[in-house]
């Protein structure tokens, strides 16, 4: 572009294109803060607190020196921009002068960690050099001809299954299981709006549940059914259950014990639609006991570009990249959906949207 004959609106747009540019290069600094903050626990400490909190008593309370003030102030000035944090005034009494004194806002609750619905695991698995350090490798994958390498195996030389099953790094398997955890918590409240779903039900296996999380939210919910938890042998292995909780180790791709419903939580998007098929064609003959009362329950991501706003849609489309580069999975739109169950044999299913950002989708036999 020749800058000496541009115009006031091509100057316009081209700052407004460098804004935007900056903006996207800059997202990592607002993720990290985020897990700084995390890390050091500020919303744990507010949340003890009881009420908003002055620098100088979180910088305390952080066990910081005082050299770090002006830092910590730097990073709550933008985390509070980002909606983490409520600046507000407090006085310590007459005549006194007001402080800045930070609050917690919805989203830092989330971070709380004595609270359940606490998703401090989800931004430490997420953030994790584990699940970053692969990008470095992304123009040598783009490059390789192997539309079956993930990004994660380009870089790593394994796949991230095999990477977490090793023995050196059983921490990151319970990191990633506790990452997993949380974000099943989440479904207690998903759980109060469709109810009905598991209404009738007698059993339910919960295939690749990890260790139980969203199983037990439904058993609270209907404790007369009886529920399996199926998922790999070293996930399971150590887990106990009672006459109405049953863990089974095994594979997927294999076979899936038999129940009413099947249900598969957050598990689908892990896999291209070639293994997916697989699961579904297993998840099928495993409620064929039941004719056509039985059911699949998917819950899971549906893309809709039309009726989702921008932010949700950008999130969508950030997991679908999360899952092509660690896993060679996808996140899937309606069309790509009804392809996968009709291809599976099933005859119908019903997508309702939940938990703000998934959906859960009924498959019928
Ligand atoms: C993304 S996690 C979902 C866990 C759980 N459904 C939830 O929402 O919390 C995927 C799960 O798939 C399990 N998995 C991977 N391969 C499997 C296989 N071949 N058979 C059974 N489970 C498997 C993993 O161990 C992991 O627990």
């Amino acid at each position: 572009m020749d800058f000496s004959s541009s115009n006031g609106s091509e100057d316009t747009e081209l700052s407004q294109a460098q804004i935007h540019l900056y903006k996207h290069v800059y997202n990592f600094v607002s993720s990290m803060a985020l897990k700084s903050a995390m890390e050091l626990g500020i919303a744990d400490v507010i949340h003890s607190h009881g009420k908003p909190i002055t620098l100088p008593e979180l910088a305390t309370a952080l066990n910081l020196r005082p050299s770090k003030i002006g830092v910590l102030h730097r990073f709550l000035r933008l985390l509070t921009h980002n909606g983490f944090f409520a600046k507000t005034t407090v006085s310590r009494g007459e005549g006194a002068e007001e402080e800045t004194a930070y609050g917690l806002t919805p989203p830092s609750k989330l971070l709380v960690k004595s609270n359940s619905t606490c998703l401090a695991p989800i931004v430490k698995g997420a953030l994790h050099p584990s699940s970053l350090d692969m990008w470095r490798s992304s123009k040598k994958w783009f490059l390789e001809d192997n539309e079956e390498l993930t990004l994660f195996e380009s870089a790593t030389g394994e796949s991230f299954w095999e990477f977490l099953n090793k023995e050196t790094e059983s921490d990151t398997l319970s990191m990633f299981q506790e990452a997993m955890a949380a974000d099943s918590h989440m479904f207690k409240l998903a759980l109060k709006e469709c109810k009905h779903v598991f209404e009738g039900l007698g059993s339910l296996v919960d295939v690749a549940g990890g260790r139980g999380g969203v199983t037990k939210l439904i058993r609270e919910a209907f404790p007369h059914v009886k529920c399996t938890v199926f998922d790999q042998p070293q996930v399971v292995a150590n887990l106990t259950g009672d006459e109405n909780l049953n863990f089974v180790g095994g594979d997927m791709f294999k076979s899936v014990p038999p129940a009413d419903a099947v249900l598969l939580k957050w598990v689908l998007h892990d896999w291209n639609d070639e293994l997916s098929l697989k699961i579904l064609k297993n998840c099928k003959e495993a409620i064929s006991g039941r004719g056509k009362e039985g059911k699949v329950i998917i819950i899971d991501i549906s893309i809709d570009e039309t009726s989702d706003d921008r932010e949700l849609t950008e999130l969508k489309l950030d997991y679908d990249l999360v899952m092509l580069t660690m896993f060679n999975g996808k996140e899937r739109e309606k069309k790509e959906w009804e392809k996968l169950i009709y291809d599976a044999g099933f005859s119908s299913y019903k997508i309702t949207p939940i938990c703000g950002f998934k959906s859960l989708i009924e498959v019928f036999p």
